[in-house]
């Protein structure tokens, strides 16, 4: 059943392209997404992912046509979106506990205002504890390790409840215990409360179990659909404009002969725009 067509979205785009001067990412992206629906963005380095990302934090302008969110044009530090940006680690000296750098996602742009009140350190407690980091509530984020600094990024982005997630490739660099770990917290945000996920990655198969649906970008068009429809050995041989095997075995998907880690941009992207399922 599409749940776009029984919700009303929460994120929409209409006719959108971006361009960096004669390379165009997308065009003619008309895409809606549903609150509760995990919406995973692929594609190759340089493909557009994280420019996506900041079309929809309002940190990139498009090219031509419209993004909104909730109906409203997007705007910087909506408190309806939350965001977990690319991993880079913290300064070992960075002069933040554990629970400093979730109650900036309560409370940040108050910074000095209201932090340390009852509200939010209860708060805080309930989301240290949903992401498993109350052990290390009180440690310098600087002596963190990757995961566990990926945990609190996790609970800050969630402080909200925003009715929007973007993940930046929130599973990099995490061992696999932590990446089952923090995909299971953002699907449960996504499927139980009915949060809209966008998830930016490389690889489908960690989160495959949850993806709804799926934008591929490649060669400066892009595919949208469930991933039985877009992972294919036909559809992905067409974006990358070369043959590329898709192998599906035990739910998982191997894909054989990427042309290489970059995208190819096609020297027709102009006129091919991408087709929506
Ligand atoms: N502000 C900008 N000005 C000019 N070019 C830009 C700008 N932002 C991004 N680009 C270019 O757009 C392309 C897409 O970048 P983006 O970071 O969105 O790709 P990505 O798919 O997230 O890549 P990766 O997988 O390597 O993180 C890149 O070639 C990048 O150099």
């Amino acid at each position: 059943m599409d749940r776009g067509q029984l919700l009303t979205p929460v994120v929409s785009l209409r006719e959108a392209s971006l361009q960096f001067g004669k390379r165009t990412l997308w065009k003619g992206l008309d895409l809606d997404i549903s609150p509760g629906e995990f919406f995973a963005v692929l594609g190759p380095n340089g493909s557009g992912k994280t420019s996506f990302l900041k079309v929809l934090l309002g940190l990139q302008e498009l090219q031509s046509g419209t993004v909104t969110l909730g109906g409203r044009p997007v705007e910087r530090g909506s408190r309806t979106i939350g965001y977990i940006p690319q991993q880079k680690s913290f300064a070992a000296d960075t002069p933040l506990r554990a629970r400093d750098l979730v109650a900036l996602g309560i409370d940040g742009h108050r910074w000095g205002v209201r932090l340390g009140s009852g509200k939010v350190n209860r708060r805080v407690d309930e989301l240290l504890e949903l992401v498993g980091a109350s052990d290390y509530a009180k440690v310098p984020v600087g002596q963190l390790s990757g995961g566990e600094q990926q945990r609190l990024r996790v609970a800050q982005a969630l402080a909200t409840d925003p009715a929007v997630l973007l993940c930046d490739e929130p599973l990099l660099s995490l061992d696999l215990n932590h990446q089952q770990g923090v995909s299971a917290l953002i699907n449960e945000q996504c499927h139980k409360r009915n949060s809209a996920v966008v998830f930016v990655t490389h690889e489908i198969n960690p989160v495959i179990d949850y993806v709804d649906r799926v934008l591929y970008l490649a060669g400066g068009r892009f595919r949208v659909g469930t991933p039985q429809e877009v992972m294919t050995t036909d559809v992905l041989s067409d974006l990358y404009n070369s043959h590329v095997e898709v192998i599906q075995t035990n739910g998982r998907f191997v894909v054989v002969g990427l042309p290489d880690a970059t995208t190819h941009f096609h020297d027709d992207a102009h006129t091919a725009a991408g087709e929506e399922f």
